[in-house]
């Protein structure tokens, strides 16, 4: 029945009765980005970590049923013996089809599903194992990555607020290192960057950050980083950690990393160790930059942290206390990448103009979101913004080619 409004006694129009929260992304039909995911991206992943690794016959045959089910059936819940199963025992969806289920929720599980069919849980002799190791390993110790931390040498001839912006793009654009993606973008590569930003909140993130603020004699405080793909996405987050810590922005950085391989490329503390060596080994002033990243571990103000929710197949808005609690005392909380953005502003059809800051409403700290574009979902552009990006490029939204830096204080 409709009711009538309180104020008015009439009937409440369409527009006041709709929810306030659009529909969230389902993986639907072929031709949606959410559905190449699964239906092309998957297997090409699993082929993958197949070829990458020598598994025995029971890790291979899990992978063919994975594959089955992924590509003919619908969503089987984990063994009865898969250790930690228990988490997921509750969910409502198995039983539909993976084309019925929110994207989001398909992907997660089905990561969760491939650390299972690899026994990455189970005590024995694969405990542990990263099927991305492999992919990881090569991305960083590749040429390209040495040109980068060359790079780095450059910094000092460059004015204070030119290497805040050099370093706060360099991990912008390090977002594009992802491997999902770049599976998905095959052998035509990927496609070049787009100069500017389709969104640019940077003064206002360098504003939350300032190291002397007026009535604020207590210093810089805490700011969170949530880390998104390992190697040379990692390596320029911790470069900006480190220039962070160093300018006196922040006293403190807690970087959130994966408790367990998740998206291909995500990145987890062995990753994060692994960048430590990678920027140790160099010259220069990387091997500088990691040595005191190195100190900044040990004394305290570099925090490693690896929540379970950070793999959760959920929004943020959902986040548990001692999470919400992280955040809620840190000056600035950076969100690192798309999935992190789907997470950030959930995972929906929003209406493109919608407020960055309205979307993002619930969170408890100011929030920073530095991401290229991966995924159909998107806020807080100008409707002039918008219009000109429609009649570019069709895949701006999914292409990588463009960028933001959203900011809510
Ligand atoms: O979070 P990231 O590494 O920037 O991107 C993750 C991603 O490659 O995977 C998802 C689809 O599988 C999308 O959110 C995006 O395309």
């Amino acid at each position: 029945m409709t009711r009538p409004s309180q104020d008015t006694g009439r009937a409440p129009t369409d527009a006041e009765t709709a929810p306030s929260t659009p529909a969230p992304v389902v993986v639907g039909t072929p031709g949606s980005f959410a559905r190449s995911v699964l239906d092309e991206r998957h297997p090409a992943l699993i082929e993958r970590v197949r070829r990458a690794t020598p598994y025995p016959p029971g890790h291979r045959r899990a992978l063919d049923a994975l594959l089955d089910e992924i590509t003919k059936g619908t969503v089987e819940p984990l063994g009865p013996a898969e250790p930690g199963g228990n988490l997921w025992r509750d969910e409502p969806y198995y039983g539909q089809r993976w084309a019925d289920v929110p994207f989001l929720w398909a992907e997660s599980f089905f990561y969760r599903k491939l650390l299972a069919a690899l026994r990455h849980f189970t005590p024995g002799a694969w405990l542990g194992i990263d099927p991305f190791a492999p992919f990881k390993n090569a991305e960083l110790a590749g040429s390209e990555v040495d040109d980068e931390l060359a790079a780095l040498d450059r910094l000092p001839h460059l004015a204070p607020d030119e290497q805040d912006r050099t370093l706060l793009l360099s991990s912008l654009w390090g977002n594009r290192a992802d491997l999902g993606f770049q599976l998905s973008a095959g052998e035509a590569g990927l496609g070049d960057r787009v100069q500017g930003l389709v969104v640019d909140d940077s003064d206002a993130l360098w504003d939350i950050l300032a190291a002397e603020k007026p009535g604020e004699p207590d210093g810089p405080g805490k700011v969170c980083l949530v880390a998104d793909n390992a190697g040379p996405e990692l390596l320029p987050d911790l470069v900006l950690a480190e220039h962070l810590l160093a300018t006196g922005r922040a006293a403190s950085v807690v970087l959130h990393l994966k408790p367990y391989p998740y998206y291909v490329s995500d990145a987890t503390t062995t990753d994060t160790l692994a960048c430590l060596d990678r920027l140790t080994g160099a010259s220069g002033r990387a091997a500088a930059v990691g040595e005191r990243l190195r100190d900044a571990v040990g004394d305290g103000r570099l925090i490693l942290r690896s929540h379970p929710f950070s793999c959760a197949p959920h929004s943020y808005d959902r986040m548990p206390a001692d999470l919400r609690e992280d955040f809620a005392s840190a000056t600035l909380t950076v969100m690192k990448g798309d999935l992190n953005y789907r997470r950030l502003v959930g995972d929906r059809h929003w209406p493109a103009t919608t407020p960055f800051t309205e979307a993002t409403a619930y969170f408890p700290g100011p929030v920073a979101a530095l991401r290229t574009l991966k995924c159909d979902v998107v806020t807080g552009l100008t409707h002039a913004t918008l219009a000109e990006l429609d009649a570019g490029t069709e895949s701006w939204r999914t292409s990588g080619t463009h960028a933001l830096i959203q900011v809510s204080p």
